[in-house]
């Protein structure tokens, strides 16, 4: 969300971004709605201050006047009544569209539809090489009985998987691992709700967007969230900080669940695009200032960069375009992991600013120094998303005789094992 004012006095700016980000919003319409919803509002109001006049009118009255002032009365409350009914279609229509203002992209991002238009900006490490044709990482773990696939999908249906035996021992190694680093650096592990109310979808922006992408339980009114910053943006809705508990920094771990409408053919078979998944989450929450939310971004893509050099995996660093980054976001790399099986690299990091977009809509606030209440500025990355990440270990590190050899920062939460 953006502040009215500012939409009212930066129209062009945000009728940039709209066409920018391809979003399906008529500006125009919304200044309109905004006008009328701000004349409406001064028609109540007036009205209203009329109306108390009578009381005064009708008590030094005659029973003549009395009966007049009763009629002009019932007349001017259906006036009244009919304005508050205008007042709340406006007012309602007005805030369905307040809620699809995209955030301003920086100027730096890439202008373009989607990621075809994302800009590789530095690659680090070396792809494998490999003196035997390696295994995808769903032929390696139907191999070491590492998943179970046709099992699970009885279960659970598509996409459904089980990870057995070293496989979960790798994904908890590769989570602590995580967890260990974040703590290290003074973010506060939380373990969020995955089940969540509307309120925090609405917060975090996947609302009103993406509803056909998130399961639903209307029976309990809840939703499955899609990754933990939903829950971590609704923690502290509705508050207002003290400036001197900013930066609020959480590391949170959640199970993840999302319905993949819109990639139903992609990755569907393996551990790449899964409808339940577990992730640690990097999330600021941090004061309204453009340079302090510069510098968390780039500290939570360089933890995401750490955690891949200390795995040893071949990634690269992406821009991510206008059309890619999502309505809310004010800046987004992505960091693509080397996946042998494909020849090429694979998501497995999403960083974003948002400055106060996500705050306006969670109604995430502090006070400032000064007094002045603010709304703040939130950030995310991953740190890591498993299964997607052990799909990258499986098959960058295999042997030929289907081993895989355990990163050196995992083996003190394998039992010191280099190899599984
Ligand atoms: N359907 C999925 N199956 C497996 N992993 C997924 C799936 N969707 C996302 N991920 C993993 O989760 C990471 C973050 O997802 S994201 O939508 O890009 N970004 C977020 O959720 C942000 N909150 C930052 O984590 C992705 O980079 C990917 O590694």
């Amino acid at each position: 969300m953006l502040d009215k004012r500012f939409i009212r006095e930066n129209p062009q700016a945000v009728k940039d971004a709209v066409a920018a980000k391809g979003i399906d919003l008529d500006v125009d319409e919304l200044l309109q709605l905004d006008r009328d919803n701000r004349k409406l509002q001064f028609e109540v109001d007036e009205a209203q201050a009329r109306r108390k006049s009578f009381a005064k009118q009708f008590a030094g009255a005659d029973a003549a006047r009395r009966a007049e002032l009763r009629a002009e009365h019932e007349a001017f409350d259906r006036q009244l009544k009919d304005l508050r009914e205008q007042l709340a279609r406006t007012g309602g229509r007005l805030s369905e569209l307040m809620l699809l203002v995209p955030g301003i992209p920086w100027s730096g991002a890439p202008v373009g539809a989607d990621e075809s238009a994302n800009v590789v900006l530095r690659t680090v490490g070396e792809p494998p090489e490999f003196d035997f044709t390696p295994l995808d990482h769903t032929a390696l773990a139907e191999k070491r009985g590492w998943a179970e696939f046709a099992r699970a999908r009885r279960v659970a249906g598509e996409r459904a998987y089980a990870l057995v035996g070293d496989m979960v021992m790798l994904e908890r190694a590769v989570h602590s691992y995580a967890l260990d680093l974040l703590r290290g650096l003074d973010f506060t592990p939380v373990s969020v709700p995955a089940l969540v109310r509307e309120e925090p979808l609405v917060g975090t922006g996947m609302l009103p967007k993406a509803r056909e992408e998130i399961y639903a339980i209307p029976a309990d009114d809840l939703y499955l969230a899609g990754t933990a910053e939903v829950a971590l943006v609704g923690l502290h809705a509705g508050e207002i900080l003290d400036v001197g508990r900013l930066p609020i920094r959480y590391a949170g771990i959640s199970p993840c669940f999302r319905r993949e409408i819109g990639s139903a053919s992609r990755d569907v078979r393996g551990l790449l695009r899964v409808h339940q998944f577990e992730k640690v989450e990097q999330f600021v929450l941090c004061a309204a200032d453009e340079a302090e939310s510069a510098r968390w971004h780039a500290e939570l893509l360089a933890t995401a960069e750490r955690i891949l050099s200390d795995l040893g995996l071949c990634y690269e660093v992406v821009e991510c375009a206008t059309g890619d980054m999502g309505v809310g976001k004010f800046r987004m790399n992505d960091i693509n992991t080397w996946f042998p099986s494909l020849g090429r690299f694979r998501e497995t990091h999403s960083c974003s600013t948002l400055h106060d977009w996500q705050a306006r809509r969670a109604n995430l606030r502090y006070r400032d120094t000064d007094g002045t209440v603010r709304f703040a500025h939130t950030l995310n990355n991953t740190a890591v998303a498993t299964p997607r990440l052990l799909a990258a270990l499986l098959e960058n590190f295999q042997t030929a005789d289907g081993e895989v050899r355990v990163p050196k920062v995992l083996r003190p939460y394998l039992g010191g094992r280099e190899l599984i």
